[in-house]
């Protein structure tokens, strides 16, 4: 059995772990998965396909792009479309950061209410990318969404999607970090997908 194989096993001992403990104390991450997963009556249906379905495809575009007898560099990103709009889409439905503030500097009119100078905003950017106003199924997990070639949100001019789309904030106080990030996220997860089943 390949290294691959073996670490699915190892995978599969944890997940068999997590689902059999009777009484639990306390919950973390790979909990509240399983507990979404069986949850008839959840927004959004985790299945075993979909994650399946989505990383063959991921799998395709890199072997195609890389071939398999290297890693995925810095340098690849910009030609790997699908690994970006998952990225893009992982970012959208859970960003890291959800809320940022602001600290208004003069008063002024905002969805018709008058804001006073020196207020603190919280701006909810998890409300802003689930809106529905703005994305179509916005629960929906669909990375195609990002893609060039999707109709739907795509085809909204670059100023729009600068404000639905803020897990890095926006403006001048916006994340400086936003270009190292989408480097190690889009090559540590291509490389995820390159080595492991
Ligand atoms: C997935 C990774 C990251 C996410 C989701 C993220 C997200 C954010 C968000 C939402 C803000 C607030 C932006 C705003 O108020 O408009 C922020 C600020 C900031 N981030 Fe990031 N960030 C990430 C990675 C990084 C990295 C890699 C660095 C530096 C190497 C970084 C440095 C900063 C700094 C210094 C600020 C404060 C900027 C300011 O107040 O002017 N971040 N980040």
């Amino acid at each position: 059995m390949g290294i691959s194989g073996r670490y699915d096993k190892v995978l599969e001992t944890f997940l068999a772990e997590h689902e059999n403990v009777a009484e639990k104390q306390g919950m973390n991450l790979m909990d509240v998965l399983l507990e979404a997963k069986g949850d008839e009556k959840s927004e959004y249906k985790i299945t075993r396909d979909q994650i399946k379905a989505l990383f063959v495809r991921m799998r395709e575009e890199i072997d195609s792009v890389i071939g398999k007898s290297r890693l995925i560099l810095e340098t690849d990103l910009p030609n790997l479309p699908y690994l970006q709009a998952v990225v893009n889409e992982g970012l959208r439905l859970y960003p890291p950061i959800p809320v940022f503030g602001r600290r208004l500097q003069e008063g002024c009119v905002m969805g018709g209410f008058y804001v006073h100078e020196k207020t603190t905003l919280v701006v909810n950017g998890y409300a802003v990318m689930r809106d529905s106003d703005y994305w179509e199924n916005p629960d929906d997990f669909k990375p195609e969404r990002f893609l060039a070639s999707s109709g739907s949100e795509q085809e909204d001019a670059t100023k729009e999607k600068v404000l639905k789309y803020l897990p890095f904030g926006s403006g001048r106080r916006g994340c400086p970090g936003t270009n190292l990030a989408y480097i190690f996220l889009g090559t540590v997860i291509g490389i995820m997908i390159q080595c492991f089943d």
